[in-house]
């Protein structure tokens, strides 16, 4: 699903009236019915007190629409109009005008009014900012949106949290409203999902407004969610007439002592996401622990005890994941120099692969084309330098992976894969994934499908969904705070399965 930038949901709303001769206010009304729907299927007439708090624009037009259908039905509503500019919209004043019509009078709230009481027990709809957002609200306003955050009434905010903008995070926390709840029209927008940005409302839900489905189809976005649509048409089958060497051989380069089991989640990973063959390359002190566990998965041994000291391979795997329990060690630092100086496979790189590559930016010339980096925020950061915010962080990772051609994997509660100039966000996951070794687990399901064939990108994006969905159905046994990162391995194989599930129709009762 794509994500839209401002000024193409405006375009969308232009090129849909043109197309589908209708007027302005039409969208409005569709968006207004949506959320009355919305509402009226949850709240079936309850009398529950409905505050509806409007701005002087299309979104608090919106809002005003909206009162018209609930007064309609029976609803026991305020309205208030934040009159914040005397720059008012014209579907707004339309719908002001509706409204009167009907005798609903709103209340008009200025600089210098008294803020109305709001009971803990009633719903807000805040419809004050929309998309249309371009400079911090005034102090009275930010008055009355923590004056709806201390009354602890359910928030359903229109389209967008008042007072975010769409391409930067506010100034200051209090400058915005915190939703319950947003129903954004037609598409979700980018800063539901960034970690700045993204908890100033618990959820979101998209309303369809029938924007042109040829401009939605045909406009190039920036950003893009992965669900299980967009992955599902990467999926390459198995092959009835197929042997192992079909689905390749995953080689994982990584551990020290003390860190062996980094290297032992990635190869067991990559094996369960489907790797015909895996070899794990680690110093020699790892060699029993991995061979006594997973029988399945060969061992190559360093000369080293205790760390990689020089990596060799006496085959041509098909895909390489580097870095992960490595360390840091100068015997390392040299080894992975010297692998990088001949390397033409294609290759993961993660943890201390990433931490080596950053204290040794000339080895970035050396990467193969379209290499996948997974670095945490940290590991990014050293990486690319420090961030004033999410915003520029984004740009500046969609900068590097456009230099240097590769792929990067910004980890995190919406992990986003960065190629070039799109970003890909991820929908699966939880909270509980934030455990030791959950990322070498990534590691090793992208190691493993780059192996069978997947071109690297479709692996990041494909990896990433797998993983995370794997942890998703993990967790109905485990809990967010038991979930390990074994745990997550073993539910790989479920989250393939559940790629191909039929979603349960609701039983019809047949007539007697
Ligand atoms: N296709 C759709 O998604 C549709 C969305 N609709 C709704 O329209 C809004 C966007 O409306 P717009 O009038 O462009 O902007 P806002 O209502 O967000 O802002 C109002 C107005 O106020 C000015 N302004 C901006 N910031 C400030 C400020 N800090 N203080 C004072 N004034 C400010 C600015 O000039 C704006 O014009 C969208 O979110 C949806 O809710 C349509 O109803 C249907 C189609
Ligand atoms: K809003």
């Amino acid at each position: 699903m794509k994500l839209f930038s401002a000024e193409q949901i405006y375009a969308a709303d232009k090129f849909t009236i043109q197309k589908q001769k209708i007027g302005s206010d039409e969208l409005m009304e569709r968006a207004a019915v949506q959320i009355f729907n919305w509402l009226h299927t949850r709240m079936q007439g309850a009398q529950v007190k409905i505050h509806l708090f409007c701005g002087i624009g299309n979104n608090g037009g919106d809002g005003i629409a909206l009162a018209r259908h609930l007064q309609e039905h029976g609803y026991n509503i305020a309205v208030y109009v934040v009159n914040y500019s005397k720059t008012r919209s014209k579907d707004f004043l339309i719908n002001l005008e509706r409204l009167k019509d009907r005798k609903i009078w709103p209340e008009f709230l200025d600089s210098d009014c008294e803020l109305p009481e709001i009971g803990k027990d009633d719903v807000i709809v805040d419809a004050i900012f929309g998309i249309g957002l371009n400079r911090n609200p005034e102090k009275w306003v930010v008055n009355l949106m923590k004056h709806l955050d201390v009354s602890q009434a359910f928030v359903l905010s229109v389209d967008i949290p008042s007072g975010l903008f769409m391409n930067k995070p506010p100034d200051n926390e209090d400058f915005v409203v915190k939703a319950n709840h947003t129903l954004s029209f037609q598409a979700p927008k980018l800063v539901f999902f960034l970690p700045q940005t993204g908890r100033f409302t618990d959820t979101w839900e998209v309303l369809d407004i029938g924007l042109d489905t040829e401009y939605l189809a045909t406009t190039k976005s920036e950003f893009e969610l992965i669900g299980k649509n967009e992955v599902l048409p990467l999926y390459l089958p198995r092959k009835k007439f197929s042997h192992k060497g079909t689905y390749g051989h995953s080689l994982l380069i990584g551990g020290s002592l003390g860190k062996m089991g980094a290297v032992h989640l990635s190869a067991k990973a990559c094996l369960y996401a489907g790797s015909g063959l895996v070899t794990a390359y680690v110093p020699q002190c790892g060699t029993l622990p991995l061979q006594t566990n997973i029988p399945e998965v060969m061992v190559a041994t360093d000369t080293n005890e205790t760390q990689i000291s020089k990596i060799e391979h006496h085959f041509e795997p098909s895909a390489i994941g580097i870095g992960i329990g490595m360390g840091t060690h100068d015997k390392t630092i040299k080894a992975f120099s010297g692998f990088m100086e001949n390397n033409k496979v294609p290759l993961v790189i993660d943890a201390d692969g990433l931490n080596i590559l950053s204290q040794n930016k000339e080895l970035l010339k050396k990467l193969p084309a379209q290499t996948i980096l997974t670095p945490h925020p940290k590991e990014l950061e050293r990486l690319i330098g420090k961030w004033k915010d999410d915003f520029e962080k984004l740009k500046k990772v969609k900068a590097f992976s456009k230099k240097w051609d590769c792929i990067i994997i910004i980890k995190g509660a919406h992990t986003i894969i960065v190629h070039e100039r799109m970003g890909y966000i991820n929908t699966t996951g939880n909270p509980g994934m934030a455990t030791a070794g959950s990322g070498d687990v990534l590691t090793g399901i992208i190691t493993g499908l780059i192996a069978q064939g997947y071109i690297p990108l479709h692996a990041a994006m494909f990896g990433v969904y797998l993983h995370g969905r794997a942890g998703d159905m993990a967790i109905e046994k485990t809990g967010y705070q038991s979930l390990t990162a074994t745990r997550i391995i073993e539910a790989i194989g479920k989250a393939y399965i559940d790629l191909f599930a039929v979603p349960e129709q609701p039983q019809v009762q047949e007539e007697k």
